[in-house]
């Protein structure tokens, strides 16, 4: 009897949590399942109706006037049942609710993916997330509506006809009710071979989407590097081991699934070979057992079918596995509203941070200041941290000790919105959307007009070239794929930063990947961008930064130097070993023998 409680347990949690996957569209997936459920017990009552109408049929003499009379409840019962069904197919498997469901789901993940720490989001990889967005989304939505309504049928329909069959003949009942515990466990055996298995299925998946993604991202790498068999070996791994997971997932559920459908047809058999046994022996009235056999090739199928019909919540469990792990990434907490911040100094007091899964510290034990409106340079080895301690002034994540002010307010206490107003970022990596040249700048400010986006544009020396395009800024940056240059993109990007015209600027070294004359159209673009502003400027070639206000010296996640140019220059120590090797690498030229003369 556990059994089969735990089993029909476990059947409503996953109806549960399918409701809180449902969202706002629940109470109407709720009606609808409880519309289902009612349709399936007047189902059960309506095939009940054929035990007094056999009896009546049967007696000797027939009691036609009586027969009638169930025949028409019968039939009042069946339209009732066809009315329940259609009201609840109406009320969500064939209305806007249905369609609703993935699409609000997927708002709401797109929702949680611009609130959660992008430390957590840079975790996962870009085709894990599209799988998740795209298929486990899809494999939550399916069950609901028909499939559940099936499953409600199978359940509820034989077990209200079993009831009936009891207030007839409890020797009959109670062999049918003997099998439910045997049922109930196999369905078990199952449900928790299938779970594991669709774990793996799903994770298996995922990672496929993944190197998929990552494989026709990295094409032009691998073609340059004359890799793209090895990549292609992974993908071809990946790939091998999806069919792998899917033929075990096949295997495991064949012997339990094949027993379970015996089990029923046995079952079913067993009942009408006791209800003949008995009816031959005289205790058993002929009217009961022709109900019993019409009642048995009723529910056989759906019975036997049950399992495989369950088992599409295994498919949606684990989706929905996957679904709320997304969810359940909490924002980074912001502490009650301070005090407003109080000027635009950034303020590192004790800043110390690991990433996620490393023992190592990234950064240790951070004093500096950035002080208002004036510019401050990160300098250091690769590796140093540099980028780290920008990430946390754009609250990529907290530090895990001491705090970061902004106006004397610690970053934890300002809401992400007014923090993201506050600063603009641009990196040397730019990311165009696929929309028109002049929404891309109007990113940095929504509500700008066509006027402000062109006077952003000229001030990023971006005008000319994008004049030029086929449909000017009304271009779409899709269909000119990789026309646009490296610093051409910078420049867009330093438009849209203009245009938000925060007061704080990060720069990642814009130039840092670009040839002389690039450099020198979106050098002046930066010069425009950071003037009265507060900015912090990571610089990988020190020439960049002669004429910052401070530089600050990273080594190993420590600050071990900072000053001016001079000052630095002036002492011995990392900043003057940096910049004598760079100045040596200006000097370097290629051997005469690969110069292309020689060629
Ligand atoms: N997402 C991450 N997960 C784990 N460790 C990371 C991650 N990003 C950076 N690190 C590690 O943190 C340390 C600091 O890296 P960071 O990127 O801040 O250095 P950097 O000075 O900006 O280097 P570069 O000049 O090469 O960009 C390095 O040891 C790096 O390997």
């Amino acid at each position: 009897m556990t059994t089969t409680a735990t089993t029909v347990d476990s059947l409503a949690r996953s109806f549960r949590r399918m409701l809180v996957a449902a969202g706002d569209e629940a109470p109407a997936l709720r009606r609808s399942l409880w519309l289902f459920a009612a349709a399936a017990v007047v189902e059960g009552l309506a095939l009940g109706c054929l035990f007094p109408l056999f009896h009546a049929l049967l007696a000797t003499p027939a009691d036609g006037a009586a027969a009638a009379r169930w025949l028409v409840l019968m039939g009042a019962l069946v339209a009732l049942e066809g009315a329940l069904r259609w009201w609840a197919n109406g009320s969500f498997t064939y209305s806007h609710h249905y369609a609703q469901v993935g699409h609000q789901l997927r708002l709401r993940l797109g929702e949680q993916l611009r609130r959660m720490p992008l430390e957590k989001l840079y975790q996962r990889r870009t085709g894990e997330l599209t799988a998740t967005l795209a298929g486990n989304v899809d494999e939550l939505t399916t069950p609901m509506g028909m499939v559940s309504a099936l499953l409600l049928r199978a359940l509820i329909a034989p077990s209200v006809a079993l009831l009936v069959v009891a207030y007839w003949d409890w020797r009959l009942a109670l062999l049918l009710a003997a099998l439910l515990p045997a049922a109930a466990w196999l369905y078990r055996r199952r449900r928790r071979a299938l779970a594991k298995s669709m774990r793996r299925l799903a994770a298996a998946h995922a990672d496929t989407s993944a190197e998929i993604v990552e494989y026709v991202q990295g094409l032009p790498v691998l073609r340059a590097t004359n890799r793209t068999g090895a990549r292609a070996e992974r993908l071809q791994t990946a790939l091998t081991r999806l069919e792998e997971v899917q033929r075990q997932d096949q295997k495991a559920g064949r012997l339990p699934g094949l027993l379970f459908a015996s089990l029923v047809e046995v079952g079913l058999w067993l009942a009408v070979a006791l209800g003949a046994w008995l009816v031959a022996s005289g205790t058993l009235e002929l009217a009961t057992l022709a109900a019993v056999l019409v009642i048995a090739a009723r529910f056989a199928e759906p019975l036997s079918l049950f399992i495989g019909v369950a088992s599409v919540f295994d498919y949606m469990e684990a989706g929905l596995r996957r679904v709320e792990a997304l969810f359940a990434i909490k924002p980074l907490p912001v502490a009650p509203a301070g005090a407003a911040p109080k000027g635009l100094d950034i303020a590192f007091e004790q800043v110390s941070f690991s990433y996620e899964g490393s023992d190592e510290r990234a950064l240790k034990d951070l004093n500096f200041i950035v002080p208002e409106r004036s510019m401050i340079a990160f300098v250091g080895p690769s590796g140093s941290g540099k980028t780290t301690a920008v990430r946390l002034i754009m609250r990529y994540a907290d530090p895990h000790e001491g705090c970061i002010r902004l106006g004397g307010c610690d970053l934890r206490a300002l809401e992400p919105e007014r923090l993201m107003g506050l600063v603009s970022a641009v990196f040397q990596d730019v990311y165009l959307f696929n929309d028109s040249i002049l929404n891309n700048i109007r990113m940095g400010r929504p509500d700008a007009t066509d006027a402000e986006v062109e006077e952003a544009a000229r001030r990023a020396h971006c005008h000319g070239f994008i004049s030029r395009l086929p449909q000017g800024y009304c271009t779409q940056v899709g269909d000119i794929g990789g026309r646009l240059s490296g610093g051409e993109k910078q420049r867009i990007s330093i438009a849209r930063a203009l245009l938000k015209n925060a007061p704080i600027v990060i720069l990642d070294e814009p130039t840092a990947a670009l040839d002389t004359e690039s450099e020198v159209a979106v050098q002046q673009a930066v010069d425009e961008l950071v003037r009265d502003r507060t900015v912090v400027v990571i610089a990988h070639r020190l020439s960049t930064v002669v004429g910052a206000d401070r530089i600050l010296v990273f080594d190993e996640g420590g600050l071990v130097q900072q000053g001016r140019h001079d000052e630095l220059m002036a002492e011995p120590g990392l900043y003057r070993r940096l910049w004598e090797a760079q100045q040596a690498l200006k000097s370097w030229s290629l051997p005469s023998s690969h110069t292309p003369t020689a060629l």
